[in-house]
């Protein structure tokens, strides 16, 4: 069934037409460990390692025809059951690395305080960019996402990036684990400064710098 329990095939549009927009990203994020039941997080690892697959394959024009056919019967039963972005398990299973979001490189959160967060990251084939590195892309969607999370604990508030600032200092490699430190810088008023590294051990390989703003009430 569809969001509004209407067509069995709606569109992917992410709307949700029957609650009063609260905000950039819902101050009730209606957090939950239980969508998607005991094996979501098992799914979720088969979807990965599928990107990682699907990257890495260089498949014969039959299997291409055949793989077409299976995702072809996948898709359907995925677009079968598609609810909005405030209720898939995807993005809100926080018991899951990276709450369960493959929008995201996995990581695991260490420690999160009104401080600053510590996490553990890795990119794996999925997030090339060019021999065996990882993508500057995703090193700053990683960035981004765990300086929004310092954000939010900081100030209790739904926040967006204004600015993201990353250096890349040195390669970061593939199917390593990485630690990704952050820590306020300082806050005025809506404005939250925010600071990160990116290490392969000791070693640096990237550091951002941000800005992020506390919404209004009733914000985008
Ligand atoms: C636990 C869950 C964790 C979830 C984490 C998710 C993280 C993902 C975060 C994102 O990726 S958000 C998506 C990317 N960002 C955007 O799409 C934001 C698009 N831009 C906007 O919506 C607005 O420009 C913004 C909300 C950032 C600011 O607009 P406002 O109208 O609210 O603020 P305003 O323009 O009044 O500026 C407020 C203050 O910030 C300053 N400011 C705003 N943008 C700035 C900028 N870019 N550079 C420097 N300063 C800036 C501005 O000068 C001003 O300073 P003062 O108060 O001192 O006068």
């Amino acid at each position: 069934m569809s969001i509004d329990g209407t067509s069995e095939s709606a569109p992917v549009t992410g709307e949700r037409t029957e609650d009063a927009h609260e905000g950039g990203f819902r101050t009730d994020m209606m957090i939950s460990v239980d969508r998607g039941g005991p094996r979501y997080g098992e799914f979720i690892e088969k979807v990965r390692e599928f990107m990682d697959r699907a990257r890495a394959a260089f498949p014969s024009e039959e299997l291409v025809d055949e793989l077409i056919d299976e995702l072809t019967v996948v898709n359907a039963k995925l677009a079968a059951v598609e609810i909005n972005e405030w209720e898939s398990p995807s993005g809100t299973r926080i018991d899951l690395p990276a709450r369960g979001n493959i929008t995201l490189p996995p990581y695991l959160v260490d420690k999160a305080g009104d401080d600053g967060v510590q996490a553990r990251v890795t990119f794996t084939r999925f997030h090339l960019g060019g021999n065996n590195a990882a993508h500057g892309g995703f090193i700053c969607t990683a960035f981004d996402d765990l300086l929004g999370m310092t954000s939010a604990l900081a100030t209790g508030k739904v926040t967006r990036t204004a600015y993201l600032t990353v250096n890349y200092r040195s390669i970061t490699p593939l199917n390593t684990e990485l630690t990704v430190s952050t820590s306020i810088v300082r806050l005025e008023g809506r404005k939250i400064f925010v600071a990160a590294t990116m290490k392969d051990g000791e070693r640096l390989c990237a550091e951002a710098d941000g800005l992020f703003i506390a919404l209004n009430p009733g914000q985008p």
